[in-house]
Protein backbone atom coordinates (compact mmCIF):
# COMPACT_ATOMS: atom_id res chain seq x y z
CA UNK A 1 0.00 0.00 0.00
CA UNK A 2 1.50 3.61 -0.89
CA UNK A 3 2.02 6.31 1.36
CA UNK A 4 -1.01 8.25 2.48
CA UNK A 5 -0.96 11.47 1.15
CA UNK A 6 -1.64 14.58 3.47
CA UNK A 7 -4.49 16.85 2.06
CA UNK A 8 -3.37 20.91 1.99
CA UNK A 9 -6.42 23.73 1.54
CA UNK A 10 -4.94 24.41 -1.78
CA UNK A 11 -6.21 20.89 -2.64
CA UNK A 12 -9.52 21.41 -0.94
CA UNK A 13 -10.22 24.42 -2.95
CA UNK A 14 -9.81 22.86 -6.27
CA UNK A 15 -13.47 21.28 -5.20
CA UNK A 16 -15.00 24.11 -4.22
CA UNK A 17 -17.51 24.96 -7.40
CA UNK A 18 -18.04 28.75 -7.52
CA UNK A 19 -21.51 29.88 -9.09
CA UNK A 20 -21.13 32.63 -12.10
CA UNK A 21 -23.74 34.57 -13.67
CA UNK A 22 -24.55 31.45 -16.26
CA UNK A 23 -25.62 29.00 -12.74
CA UNK A 24 -28.96 28.47 -11.37
CA UNK A 25 -29.80 26.32 -8.29
CA UNK A 26 -30.49 22.96 -10.35
CA UNK A 27 -27.01 23.08 -12.51
CA UNK A 28 -24.99 24.10 -9.00
CA UNK A 29 -26.33 20.87 -8.04
CA UNK A 30 -29.27 19.61 -5.74
CA UNK A 31 -28.64 17.27 -2.76
CA UNK A 32 -31.12 14.69 -1.73
CA UNK A 33 -30.96 13.83 1.92
CA UNK A 34 -32.78 11.49 3.63
CA UNK A 35 -31.40 11.45 7.51
CA UNK A 36 -32.73 11.91 10.86
CA UNK A 37 -35.44 9.77 12.49
CA UNK A 38 -38.22 10.29 15.25
CA UNK A 39 -35.30 9.15 17.64
CA UNK A 40 -32.23 11.34 16.41
CA UNK A 41 -34.05 14.11 14.82
CA UNK A 42 -31.31 16.82 15.31
CA UNK A 43 -29.22 15.02 13.26
CA UNK A 44 -30.78 15.99 10.15
CA UNK A 45 -30.92 19.74 11.41
CA UNK A 46 -27.02 19.72 11.36
CA UNK A 47 -26.47 17.71 8.12
CA UNK A 48 -28.74 20.21 6.29
CA UNK A 49 -26.91 23.26 8.21
CA UNK A 50 -23.29 21.61 7.25
CA UNK A 51 -24.60 20.91 3.43
CA UNK A 52 -26.10 24.71 3.32
CA UNK A 53 -23.29 26.59 4.69
CA UNK A 54 -20.62 24.20 2.44
CA UNK A 55 -22.53 26.01 -0.54
CA UNK A 56 -25.10 24.05 -2.89
CA UNK A 57 -28.11 24.59 -5.38
CA UNK A 58 -30.82 22.82 -3.34
CA UNK A 59 -31.23 20.25 -0.85
CA UNK A 60 -34.38 18.36 -0.95
CA UNK A 61 -35.12 16.96 2.47
CA UNK A 62 -36.80 13.52 2.30
CA UNK A 63 -37.22 12.40 5.79
CA UNK A 64 -39.61 11.49 8.77
CA UNK A 65 -41.85 14.05 9.37
CA UNK A 66 -40.30 15.11 13.17
CA UNK A 67 -37.36 15.70 11.69
CA UNK A 68 -38.27 17.64 8.53
CA UNK A 69 -40.68 20.16 10.74
CA UNK A 70 -37.02 21.17 12.68
CA UNK A 71 -35.32 21.11 9.33
CA UNK A 72 -38.04 23.05 8.05
CA UNK A 73 -37.76 25.37 11.21
CA UNK A 74 -34.30 26.45 10.93
CA UNK A 75 -34.27 26.60 7.03
CA UNK A 76 -37.10 27.29 5.29
CA UNK A 77 -35.25 27.77 1.73
CA UNK A 78 -35.10 23.64 2.02
CA UNK A 79 -37.16 21.37 -0.27
CA UNK A 80 -39.59 18.53 1.07
CA UNK A 81 -40.82 17.64 -2.59
CA UNK A 82 -39.21 14.71 -4.40
CA UNK A 83 -37.38 15.55 -7.60
CA UNK A 84 -33.91 14.98 -9.47
CA UNK A 85 -30.29 14.79 -7.76
CA UNK A 86 -27.41 15.48 -8.15
CA UNK A 87 -26.37 13.26 -4.91
CA UNK A 88 -27.85 11.57 -2.33
CA UNK A 89 -26.55 12.21 1.86
CA UNK A 90 -28.05 9.42 3.82
CA UNK A 91 -28.32 7.39 7.41
CA UNK A 92 -27.04 10.31 10.28
CA UNK A 93 -29.10 9.65 12.74
CA UNK A 94 -31.17 6.98 11.86
CA UNK A 95 -30.93 3.69 13.35
CA UNK A 96 -30.64 0.88 11.32
CA UNK A 97 -32.56 -1.97 13.48
CA UNK A 98 -35.10 0.21 13.81
CA UNK A 99 -36.25 2.29 10.48
CA UNK A 100 -39.78 2.24 9.47
CA UNK A 101 -40.60 0.51 5.76
CA UNK A 102 -40.62 4.15 4.09
CA UNK A 103 -37.19 5.13 5.57
CA UNK A 104 -35.93 1.43 4.23
CA UNK A 105 -37.28 2.25 1.04
CA UNK A 106 -35.75 5.87 0.91
CA UNK A 107 -32.25 4.57 1.74
CA UNK A 108 -32.54 2.12 -1.12
CA UNK A 109 -33.86 4.45 -3.52
CA UNK A 110 -30.20 6.71 -2.93
CA UNK A 111 -28.19 3.81 -2.85
CA UNK A 112 -29.70 2.44 -6.30
CA UNK A 113 -30.76 5.23 -8.28
CA UNK A 114 -26.82 5.53 -9.85
CA UNK A 115 -26.13 9.20 -8.06
CA UNK A 116 -22.93 9.13 -5.75
CA UNK A 117 -24.24 9.02 -2.30
CA UNK A 118 -22.48 10.04 0.82
CA UNK A 119 -23.21 6.73 3.06
CA UNK A 120 -23.38 7.48 7.18
CA UNK A 121 -24.58 6.01 10.66
CA UNK A 122 -27.83 4.24 9.82
CA UNK A 123 -27.00 3.07 6.10
CA UNK A 124 -23.89 1.89 6.59
CA UNK A 125 -24.78 -2.16 7.42
CA UNK A 126 -27.02 -1.58 3.98
CA UNK A 127 -23.61 -0.51 2.16
CA UNK A 128 -21.69 -3.64 3.62
CA UNK A 129 -24.40 -5.78 2.64
CA UNK A 130 -23.02 -4.66 -0.65
CA UNK A 131 -26.84 -4.19 -1.87
CA UNK A 132 -25.77 -1.12 -4.37
CA UNK A 133 -23.27 -3.91 -5.45
CA UNK A 134 -25.66 -6.52 -6.97
CA UNK A 135 -27.85 -3.46 -8.26
CA UNK A 136 -24.79 -1.76 -10.15
CA UNK A 137 -21.97 -4.40 -10.10
CA UNK A 138 -18.62 -3.60 -8.61
CA UNK A 139 -17.12 -0.89 -10.73
CA UNK A 140 -20.32 1.51 -10.46
CA UNK A 141 -20.37 1.66 -6.36
CA UNK A 142 -17.34 3.84 -6.61
CA UNK A 143 -19.48 6.47 -6.49
CA UNK A 144 -20.37 5.55 -2.66
CA UNK A 145 -18.53 7.58 0.26
CA UNK A 146 -19.22 5.95 3.94
CA UNK A 147 -18.03 7.60 6.74
CA UNK A 148 -17.86 5.62 9.44
CA UNK A 149 -16.22 6.02 13.12
CA UNK A 150 -13.93 3.21 14.22
CA UNK A 151 -17.60 1.79 16.41
CA UNK A 152 -19.06 1.80 12.46
CA UNK A 153 -16.21 0.44 10.61
CA UNK A 154 -16.25 -2.65 13.10
CA UNK A 155 -19.63 -3.27 12.66
CA UNK A 156 -19.20 -3.11 8.85
CA UNK A 157 -16.47 -5.63 9.15
CA UNK A 158 -18.32 -8.17 11.15
CA UNK A 159 -21.31 -7.36 8.11
CA UNK A 160 -18.46 -8.74 5.79
CA UNK A 161 -17.20 -11.69 7.77
CA UNK A 162 -14.32 -10.47 9.00
CA UNK A 163 -14.97 -9.14 12.65
CA UNK A 164 -12.53 -7.09 14.14
CA UNK A 165 -12.18 -5.00 17.53
CA UNK A 166 -11.95 -1.55 18.07
CA UNK A 167 -8.62 -1.84 19.35
CA UNK A 168 -6.74 -3.68 16.92
CA UNK A 169 -8.74 -0.93 14.12
CA UNK A 170 -7.32 1.90 15.99
CA UNK A 171 -3.80 0.53 15.93
CA UNK A 172 -4.15 -0.13 12.05
CA UNK A 173 -6.86 2.49 10.85
CA UNK A 174 -5.84 2.38 7.32
CA UNK A 175 -5.11 -0.77 6.75
CA UNK A 176 -8.80 -1.81 7.98
CA UNK A 177 -10.56 1.03 6.35
CA UNK A 178 -8.76 -0.50 2.93
CA UNK A 179 -10.08 -3.39 3.47
CA UNK A 180 -13.11 -2.47 3.39
CA UNK A 181 -13.03 -0.29 0.68
CA UNK A 182 -11.52 -2.74 -1.74
CA UNK A 183 -14.37 -5.30 -0.87
CA UNK A 184 -17.27 -2.92 -1.38
CA UNK A 185 -15.49 -1.04 -3.88
CA UNK A 186 -16.34 2.33 -2.08
CA UNK A 187 -14.69 5.40 -0.79
CA UNK A 188 -14.35 4.50 3.05
CA UNK A 189 -13.94 7.90 5.58
CA UNK A 190 -12.54 6.52 8.70
CA UNK A 191 -13.53 9.20 11.71
CA UNK A 192 -11.67 9.91 14.42
CA UNK A 193 -8.64 12.64 15.71
CA UNK A 194 -7.16 11.84 12.39
CA UNK A 195 -9.18 10.78 9.70
CA UNK A 196 -8.23 8.48 6.48
CA UNK A 197 -9.92 8.59 3.31
CA UNK A 198 -9.20 5.55 1.46
CA UNK A 199 -10.25 4.11 -2.38
CA UNK A 200 -11.04 1.25 -3.34
CA UNK A 201 -7.74 0.88 -4.95
CA UNK A 202 -5.87 1.37 -1.69
CA UNK A 203 -4.90 5.29 -2.09
CA UNK A 204 -5.07 7.11 0.99
CA UNK A 205 -5.21 10.15 2.09
CA UNK A 206 -4.59 12.10 5.71
CA UNK A 207 -6.63 14.46 7.06
CA UNK A 208 -4.52 15.44 10.39
CA UNK A 209 -5.71 18.36 12.87
CA UNK A 210 -8.98 19.53 13.57
CA UNK A 211 -9.89 20.61 17.48
CA UNK A 212 -10.03 17.96 19.91
CA UNK A 213 -13.17 20.06 20.71
CA UNK A 214 -14.73 17.89 17.66
CA UNK A 215 -15.37 15.30 20.05
CA UNK A 216 -18.86 15.75 20.52
CA UNK A 217 -22.39 14.72 19.53
CA UNK A 218 -23.54 15.57 16.05
CA UNK A 219 -20.13 16.73 14.94
CA UNK A 220 -20.45 13.48 12.72
CA UNK A 221 -23.21 14.99 10.77
CA UNK A 222 -21.96 17.91 10.26
CA UNK A 223 -19.25 16.34 8.08
CA UNK A 224 -21.41 13.80 6.37
CA UNK A 225 -23.30 17.21 5.56
CA UNK A 226 -20.32 18.91 4.12
CA UNK A 227 -19.21 16.06 1.71
CA UNK A 228 -23.05 16.15 0.45
CA UNK A 229 -22.71 19.39 -0.71
CA UNK A 230 -19.48 18.76 -2.19
CA UNK A 231 -20.51 15.89 -3.55
CA UNK A 232 -23.69 17.26 -5.07
CA UNK A 233 -22.19 20.40 -6.38
CA UNK A 234 -19.31 18.02 -8.18
CA UNK A 235 -21.30 15.29 -9.49
CA UNK A 236 -20.33 15.80 -12.86
CA UNK A 237 -16.48 15.40 -12.16
CA UNK A 238 -17.54 12.44 -9.93
CA UNK A 239 -19.68 10.48 -12.34
CA UNK A 240 -17.22 11.23 -15.49
CA UNK A 241 -14.51 10.18 -12.87
CA UNK A 242 -15.26 8.36 -10.14
CA UNK A 243 -11.43 8.25 -9.22
CA UNK A 244 -11.71 11.63 -7.78
CA UNK A 245 -14.52 10.72 -5.34
CA UNK A 246 -11.75 10.29 -2.75
CA UNK A 247 -10.64 13.82 -3.24
CA UNK A 248 -13.65 15.46 -3.15
CA UNK A 249 -14.28 13.43 0.70
CA UNK A 250 -10.97 14.50 1.85
CA UNK A 251 -11.76 18.00 0.71
CA UNK A 252 -15.14 17.77 3.29
CA UNK A 253 -12.87 16.29 5.74
CA UNK A 254 -10.29 19.51 5.69
CA UNK A 255 -13.44 21.83 5.24
CA UNK A 256 -14.80 20.06 8.53
CA UNK A 257 -11.75 20.37 10.50
CA UNK A 258 -10.76 23.79 9.94
CA UNK A 259 -14.77 24.78 11.02
CA UNK A 260 -13.69 23.12 13.89
CA UNK A 261 -10.82 25.07 14.79
CA UNK A 262 -12.96 28.03 14.17
CA UNK A 263 -15.70 27.21 16.08
CA UNK A 264 -13.24 26.33 19.15
CA UNK A 265 -11.20 29.22 18.97
CA UNK A 266 -14.29 30.70 20.33
CA UNK A 267 -14.23 28.37 23.63
CA UNK A 268 -16.48 24.56 23.92
CA UNK A 269 -18.48 24.19 20.19
CA UNK A 270 -21.81 22.88 19.50
CA UNK A 271 -22.08 20.36 16.33
CA UNK A 272 -24.42 23.34 15.04
CA UNK A 273 -21.49 25.57 15.73
CA UNK A 274 -18.74 23.83 13.39
CA UNK A 275 -21.65 23.45 10.65
CA UNK A 276 -22.19 27.47 10.54
CA UNK A 277 -18.56 28.17 10.66
CA UNK A 278 -17.97 26.42 7.37
CA UNK A 279 -19.42 29.47 5.45
CA UNK A 280 -16.18 31.42 6.93
CA UNK A 281 -13.96 28.14 6.09
CA UNK A 282 -15.12 28.50 2.36
CA UNK A 283 -14.96 31.86 2.07
CA UNK A 284 -11.71 32.13 3.53
CA UNK A 285 -10.34 29.48 0.78
CA UNK A 286 -11.80 31.64 -2.06
CA UNK A 287 -10.19 34.79 -0.90
N1 LIG B 1 -28.32 15.15 17.61
C1 LIG B 1 -28.47 13.97 17.04
O1 LIG B 1 -29.53 13.63 16.52
C2 LIG B 1 -27.32 13.04 17.02
C3 LIG B 1 -27.50 11.82 16.41
N2 LIG B 1 -26.51 10.92 16.31
C4 LIG B 1 -26.84 9.65 15.67
O2 LIG B 1 -26.91 8.69 16.66
C5 LIG B 1 -26.80 7.40 16.05
C6 LIG B 1 -25.87 6.55 16.86
O3 LIG B 1 -24.55 7.08 16.73
P1 LIG B 1 -23.29 6.46 17.47
O4 LIG B 1 -22.09 7.18 16.97
O5 LIG B 1 -23.54 6.47 18.94
O6 LIG B 1 -23.20 5.03 16.84
P2 LIG B 1 -23.55 3.58 17.33
O7 LIG B 1 -24.48 3.59 18.47
O8 LIG B 1 -23.89 2.82 16.12
O9 LIG B 1 -22.08 3.10 17.71
C7 LIG B 1 -21.50 3.41 18.85
C8 LIG B 1 -20.71 2.17 19.26
O10 LIG B 1 -19.42 2.24 18.67
C9 LIG B 1 -18.45 2.30 19.73
N3 LIG B 1 -17.39 3.20 19.34
C10 LIG B 1 -16.12 2.87 19.24
N4 LIG B 1 -15.40 3.89 18.82
C11 LIG B 1 -16.22 4.90 18.66
C12 LIG B 1 -16.01 6.22 18.26
N5 LIG B 1 -14.84 6.71 17.92
N6 LIG B 1 -17.07 7.01 18.20
C13 LIG B 1 -18.29 6.55 18.53
N7 LIG B 1 -18.53 5.29 18.92
C14 LIG B 1 -17.49 4.46 18.99
C15 LIG B 1 -19.22 2.78 20.96
O11 LIG B 1 -18.61 2.34 22.12
C16 LIG B 1 -20.55 2.13 20.74
O12 LIG B 1 -20.54 0.76 21.13
C17 LIG B 1 -26.33 7.66 14.61
O13 LIG B 1 -27.43 7.53 13.75
C18 LIG B 1 -25.87 9.10 14.66
O14 LIG B 1 -25.96 9.71 13.40
C19 LIG B 1 -25.16 11.23 16.75
O15 LIG B 1 -24.54 11.75 15.61
C20 LIG B 1 -25.15 12.22 17.89
C21 LIG B 1 -26.02 13.43 17.62
N1 LIG C 1 -10.20 13.95 19.27
C1 LIG C 1 -10.62 14.41 18.09
N2 LIG C 1 -9.90 15.34 17.42
C2 LIG C 1 -10.33 15.83 16.24
N3 LIG C 1 -11.49 15.44 15.64
C3 LIG C 1 -12.23 14.52 16.25
C4 LIG C 1 -11.85 13.96 17.50
N4 LIG C 1 -12.80 13.06 17.86
C5 LIG C 1 -13.74 13.07 16.90
N5 LIG C 1 -13.40 13.94 15.93
C6 LIG C 1 -14.18 14.21 14.72
O1 LIG C 1 -15.52 14.50 15.11
C7 LIG C 1 -16.44 13.79 14.28
C8 LIG C 1 -17.24 12.81 15.16
O2 LIG C 1 -18.09 12.05 14.34
P1 LIG C 1 -18.93 10.83 14.91
O3 LIG C 1 -18.07 9.91 15.69
O4 LIG C 1 -19.69 10.28 13.77
O5 LIG C 1 -19.92 11.53 15.95
P2 LIG C 1 -21.49 11.81 15.86
O6 LIG C 1 -22.13 10.51 15.41
O7 LIG C 1 -21.86 12.17 17.26
O8 LIG C 1 -21.74 12.89 14.89
C9 LIG C 1 -15.63 13.14 13.20
O9 LIG C 1 -15.54 13.98 12.07
C10 LIG C 1 -14.24 12.98 13.84
O10 LIG C 1 -13.20 12.95 12.90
Amino acid sequence: MAEPRLWTPADARDWIAVPDADSDKYSRGVLGVVTGSDRYPGAAVIGVEAAIRTGVGMVRYLGADRPANLVLQRRPEIVTAEGRVQAWLIGSGMDPGKLTREESSLLDSALHGGEPVVADAGSLRRVAAGAHQRAFGVDESWRIVATPHVGELATMLSGLGSPAEVGAIRADPVSYAADVAARLGIVVVLKGGTTHVVAPDGDAITVSGGSPWLATAGTGDALAGIIGALVATNAERVLADPGCLASVAASGVLLHAAAGDAAAAEGPLAALDVAEAVRGVVGGLLR
